[in-house]
Protein backbone atom coordinates (compact mmCIF):
# COMPACT_ATOMS: atom_id res chain seq x y z
CA UNK A 1 0.00 0.00 0.00
CA UNK A 2 1.30 3.55 -0.66
CA UNK A 3 2.80 4.89 2.45
CA UNK A 4 0.06 8.14 1.81
CA UNK A 5 -3.03 5.86 2.40
CA UNK A 6 -1.36 4.27 5.44
CA UNK A 7 -0.42 8.16 6.88
CA UNK A 8 -3.74 9.86 6.35
CA UNK A 9 -5.70 5.96 7.47
CA UNK A 10 -3.53 6.31 10.60
CA UNK A 11 -5.01 10.18 10.92
CA UNK A 12 -8.71 8.79 10.43
CA UNK A 13 -8.25 6.05 13.31
CA UNK A 14 -7.05 8.74 15.66
CA UNK A 15 -10.08 10.67 14.82
CA UNK A 16 -12.30 8.24 17.16
CA UNK A 17 -9.85 8.30 20.14
CA UNK A 18 -9.87 10.12 22.95
CA UNK A 19 -7.26 12.40 21.38
CA UNK A 20 -9.87 13.26 18.62
CA UNK A 21 -9.93 16.78 18.87
CA UNK A 22 -6.49 17.76 19.49
CA UNK A 23 -5.79 15.76 16.39
CA UNK A 24 -8.55 17.79 14.53
CA UNK A 25 -6.69 21.32 15.77
CA UNK A 26 -3.51 20.32 15.79
CA UNK A 27 -3.10 18.03 12.16
CA UNK A 28 -6.37 18.92 10.31
CA UNK A 29 -6.78 21.93 8.83
CA UNK A 30 -9.49 22.16 5.82
CA UNK A 31 -7.52 22.08 2.43
CA UNK A 32 -9.11 22.64 -1.29
CA UNK A 33 -6.90 20.20 -3.58
CA UNK A 34 -7.32 21.71 -7.38
CA UNK A 35 -6.51 18.03 -9.26
CA UNK A 36 -5.94 18.24 -12.49
CA UNK A 37 -6.64 15.12 -14.70
CA UNK A 38 -4.79 13.99 -17.72
CA UNK A 39 -0.91 13.20 -16.82
CA UNK A 40 -1.79 13.79 -12.70
CA UNK A 41 -4.15 11.28 -11.71
CA UNK A 42 -4.38 8.84 -14.86
CA UNK A 43 -1.61 5.93 -15.12
CA UNK A 44 1.11 7.04 -17.08
CA UNK A 45 -0.24 7.92 -20.86
CA UNK A 46 -3.74 6.30 -21.54
CA UNK A 47 -6.05 7.79 -19.89
CA UNK A 48 -6.94 5.57 -17.18
CA UNK A 49 -7.37 6.32 -14.30
CA UNK A 50 -4.56 5.54 -11.11
CA UNK A 51 -7.02 3.63 -8.98
CA UNK A 52 -4.52 4.30 -5.43
CA UNK A 53 -4.19 8.04 -6.87
CA UNK A 54 -7.96 8.28 -6.95
CA UNK A 55 -8.54 6.35 -3.86
CA UNK A 56 -6.00 8.60 -1.81
CA UNK A 57 -8.00 11.56 -3.18
CA UNK A 58 -11.33 10.17 -1.92
CA UNK A 59 -9.58 9.42 1.82
CA UNK A 60 -8.83 13.08 1.57
CA UNK A 61 -12.57 13.88 1.03
CA UNK A 62 -13.49 11.75 3.69
CA UNK A 63 -11.30 13.21 6.13
CA UNK A 64 -13.22 16.55 5.03
CA UNK A 65 -11.06 18.21 2.42
CA UNK A 66 -12.28 19.83 -1.07
CA UNK A 67 -10.59 17.51 -4.00
CA UNK A 68 -12.09 19.33 -6.66
CA UNK A 69 -11.22 18.61 -10.66
CA UNK A 70 -9.73 21.22 -13.04
CA UNK A 71 -9.80 19.97 -15.71
CA UNK A 72 -9.15 20.33 -19.92
CA UNK A 73 -11.86 17.94 -20.29
CA UNK A 74 -15.67 18.79 -20.20
CA UNK A 75 -17.03 19.99 -16.89
CA UNK A 76 -19.12 16.78 -17.09
CA UNK A 77 -16.64 14.21 -17.80
CA UNK A 78 -14.74 16.05 -14.26
CA UNK A 79 -18.21 16.25 -12.40
CA UNK A 80 -18.97 12.19 -12.78
CA UNK A 81 -15.41 11.32 -12.09
CA UNK A 82 -15.87 13.33 -8.83
CA UNK A 83 -19.38 11.00 -8.25
CA UNK A 84 -17.86 7.69 -9.44
CA UNK A 85 -14.61 8.27 -7.44
CA UNK A 86 -16.05 9.76 -4.60
CA UNK A 87 -14.55 13.17 -4.50
CA UNK A 88 -15.74 17.13 -3.65
CA UNK A 89 -18.87 17.28 -6.24
CA UNK A 90 -18.22 20.19 -8.38
CA UNK A 91 -16.10 20.28 -11.52
CA UNK A 92 -14.02 23.24 -13.59
CA UNK A 93 -13.52 21.80 -16.97
CA UNK A 94 -13.78 23.16 -20.37
CA UNK A 95 -9.92 24.27 -19.45
CA UNK A 96 -11.54 26.87 -17.08
CA UNK A 97 -14.31 27.75 -19.66
CA UNK A 98 -16.82 25.53 -17.64
CA UNK A 99 -18.16 25.32 -13.86
CA UNK A 100 -20.62 21.92 -13.22
CA UNK A 101 -22.37 21.99 -9.86
CA UNK A 102 -25.14 19.30 -10.87
CA UNK A 103 -26.31 17.64 -13.87
CA UNK A 104 -28.62 20.46 -14.79
CA UNK A 105 -26.20 23.53 -13.19
CA UNK A 106 -23.52 24.39 -15.62
CA UNK A 107 -21.52 27.93 -15.10
CA UNK A 108 -20.39 29.20 -18.15
CA UNK A 109 -17.75 31.52 -18.16
CA UNK A 110 -16.38 31.12 -21.81
CA UNK A 111 -18.20 32.49 -25.15
CA UNK A 112 -17.58 29.15 -27.67
CA UNK A 113 -18.65 31.68 -30.45
CA UNK A 114 -15.58 33.54 -30.31
CA UNK A 115 -13.79 30.12 -30.12
CA UNK A 116 -15.17 29.10 -33.00
CA UNK A 117 -14.20 32.89 -34.99
CA UNK A 118 -10.50 32.07 -34.01
CA UNK A 119 -10.58 28.30 -35.54
CA UNK A 120 -12.03 29.59 -38.33
CA UNK A 121 -9.14 31.81 -38.84
CA UNK A 122 -6.26 29.46 -38.22
CA UNK A 123 -7.76 26.94 -40.00
CA UNK A 124 -7.59 29.62 -43.25
CA UNK A 125 -4.08 30.14 -42.57
CA UNK A 126 -2.57 26.99 -41.69
CA UNK A 127 -2.36 23.38 -42.96
CA UNK A 128 -3.65 20.85 -40.45
CA UNK A 129 -5.88 22.20 -38.31
CA UNK A 130 -8.15 19.78 -37.09
CA UNK A 131 -10.99 19.66 -34.08
CA UNK A 132 -10.21 16.93 -31.66
CA UNK A 133 -13.11 14.61 -30.98
CA UNK A 134 -14.65 15.30 -27.63
CA UNK A 135 -17.44 14.95 -25.33
CA UNK A 136 -19.27 18.29 -26.13
CA UNK A 137 -17.99 21.46 -24.79
CA UNK A 138 -20.11 24.74 -24.28
CA UNK A 139 -17.17 27.55 -24.06
CA UNK A 140 -14.42 26.20 -26.16
CA UNK A 141 -12.83 24.33 -29.04
CA UNK A 142 -10.38 21.37 -28.77
CA UNK A 143 -8.04 20.73 -31.36
CA UNK A 144 -5.72 18.13 -32.64
CA UNK A 145 -2.10 18.56 -31.71
CA UNK A 146 -1.13 18.84 -35.45
CA UNK A 147 0.16 22.48 -35.47
CA UNK A 148 2.64 25.09 -34.58
CA UNK A 149 0.98 27.02 -31.66
CA UNK A 150 3.44 30.18 -31.72
CA UNK A 151 2.14 30.04 -35.50
CA UNK A 152 -1.39 30.60 -34.86
CA UNK A 153 -0.37 32.43 -32.05
CA UNK A 154 1.14 35.30 -34.45
CA UNK A 155 -2.29 34.78 -36.36
CA UNK A 156 -4.63 35.21 -34.02
CA UNK A 157 -2.80 38.51 -33.07
CA UNK A 158 -2.36 39.55 -36.32
CA UNK A 159 -6.39 39.33 -37.16
CA UNK A 160 -6.68 41.30 -33.70
CA UNK A 161 -8.31 38.35 -32.05
CA UNK A 162 -8.09 38.11 -28.43
CA UNK A 163 -8.51 34.69 -27.36
CA UNK A 164 -6.38 32.00 -25.45
CA UNK A 165 -4.12 29.29 -27.03
CA UNK A 166 -2.82 26.51 -24.68
CA UNK A 167 -1.45 23.28 -25.11
CA UNK A 168 -2.26 20.75 -22.02
CA UNK A 169 -0.07 18.01 -23.51
CA UNK A 170 -3.39 15.85 -24.52
CA UNK A 171 -5.32 18.71 -26.62
CA UNK A 172 -4.73 22.74 -28.26
CA UNK A 173 -7.38 24.52 -26.37
CA UNK A 174 -8.79 27.86 -27.78
CA UNK A 175 -10.50 29.26 -25.11
CA UNK A 176 -12.39 33.15 -24.94
CA UNK A 177 -10.03 36.18 -23.88
CA UNK A 178 -8.75 36.03 -19.71
CA UNK A 179 -10.55 31.98 -19.72
CA UNK A 180 -7.86 29.55 -17.73
CA UNK A 181 -8.17 27.23 -14.83
CA UNK A 182 -7.03 29.50 -12.90
CA UNK A 183 -9.64 32.12 -13.81
CA UNK A 184 -12.33 29.31 -13.42
CA UNK A 185 -11.13 27.92 -10.27
CA UNK A 186 -11.17 30.80 -8.31
CA UNK A 187 -15.11 31.30 -9.31
CA UNK A 188 -15.07 28.24 -7.06
CA UNK A 189 -13.05 29.57 -4.53
CA UNK A 190 -15.56 32.63 -4.35
CA UNK A 191 -18.25 30.94 -4.37
CA UNK A 192 -17.14 28.05 -1.66
CA UNK A 193 -15.68 31.46 0.24
CA UNK A 194 -11.99 29.45 0.02
CA UNK A 195 -8.41 31.04 0.84
CA UNK A 196 -5.47 31.24 -1.57
CA UNK A 197 -4.06 29.99 1.57
CA UNK A 198 -6.04 26.62 1.92
CA UNK A 199 -5.36 25.80 -1.87
CA UNK A 200 -2.84 23.24 -3.12
CA UNK A 201 -2.84 23.25 -7.15
CA UNK A 202 -1.58 19.60 -8.43
CA UNK A 203 -1.29 19.28 -12.61
CA UNK A 204 1.52 18.79 -15.29
CA UNK A 205 1.12 20.82 -18.16
CA UNK A 206 1.36 24.84 -19.18
CA UNK A 207 -2.52 24.89 -18.75
CA UNK A 208 -2.07 24.27 -14.92
CA UNK A 209 0.31 26.97 -14.66
CA UNK A 210 -2.45 29.61 -14.11
CA UNK A 211 -3.77 26.98 -11.58
CA UNK A 212 -0.72 27.24 -10.05
CA UNK A 213 -0.77 30.91 -9.84
CA UNK A 214 -3.86 30.98 -7.47
CA UNK A 215 -2.29 28.35 -5.01
CA UNK A 216 -0.47 29.33 -2.08
CA UNK A 217 0.69 25.32 -2.48
CA UNK A 218 1.31 23.81 -5.91
CA UNK A 219 2.64 20.81 -7.13
CA UNK A 220 4.04 19.70 -10.38
CA UNK A 221 4.76 16.55 -11.01
CA UNK A 222 7.59 14.77 -12.51
CA UNK A 223 6.00 14.49 -16.10
CA UNK A 224 5.59 17.65 -16.29
CA UNK A 225 7.98 20.42 -18.34
CA UNK A 226 11.19 22.51 -16.57
CA UNK A 227 8.99 25.82 -17.35
CA UNK A 228 5.42 23.91 -15.70
CA UNK A 229 8.36 22.66 -12.85
CA UNK A 230 9.49 25.70 -12.03
CA UNK A 231 6.65 27.69 -11.82
CA UNK A 232 5.17 25.34 -9.13
CA UNK A 233 6.37 25.65 -4.76
CA UNK A 234 6.90 21.98 -5.06
CA UNK A 235 8.00 19.17 -7.72
CA UNK A 236 7.99 15.51 -7.75
CA UNK A 237 10.32 13.02 -9.40
CA UNK A 238 7.29 10.42 -10.29
CA UNK A 239 4.86 10.84 -12.80
CA UNK A 240 1.20 10.84 -13.28
CA UNK A 241 -0.92 9.13 -10.79
CA UNK A 242 2.06 7.63 -8.88
CA UNK A 243 3.41 11.33 -8.91
CA UNK A 244 0.41 12.51 -7.12
CA UNK A 245 0.60 9.95 -4.42
CA UNK A 246 4.54 11.09 -3.65
CA UNK A 247 3.14 14.81 -3.54
CA UNK A 248 0.50 13.95 -1.22
CA UNK A 249 2.92 11.61 0.60
CA UNK A 250 5.96 14.74 0.67
CA UNK A 251 2.59 17.47 1.80
CA UNK A 252 1.23 15.17 4.77
CA UNK A 253 3.35 16.00 7.25
CA UNK A 254 3.39 19.47 6.31
CA UNK A 255 -0.59 19.54 6.06
CA UNK A 256 -1.17 21.81 9.07
CA UNK A 257 1.82 24.13 8.53
CA UNK A 258 0.77 24.95 4.67
O1 LIG B 1 -6.77 18.82 -22.50
C1 LIG B 1 -7.11 17.74 -22.04
O2 LIG B 1 -8.00 17.03 -22.51
C2 LIG B 1 -6.37 17.23 -20.84
O3 LIG B 1 -6.93 17.71 -19.73
P1 LIG B 1 -6.23 17.91 -18.29
O4 LIG B 1 -6.35 19.37 -18.08
O5 LIG B 1 -7.11 17.08 -17.39
O6 LIG B 1 -4.82 17.41 -18.32
MG1 LIG C 1 -2.94 17.39 -17.32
Amino acid sequence: MPKILTYFSGWHISFSSKYYSVQKTILVKKKTFAVDIDGTITENGGGRIHLDALEALRRLTNLGHNVIFVTGRSSVEGFLLSVFGGTTKIAVGENGGCITLNSDEHILLGNIDECKIALKVIQNNLENVKEKSVFPRMTEVVLQRTFDLDLARQILAENNLKVELSDSQYAYHINSHGIDKGTGFSEIMKKLSISRDDVVAIGDSATDVPLFKVAKTSIALGNASEPVKSAATITVSAHAGDGLLEALDKLAPKLSEI
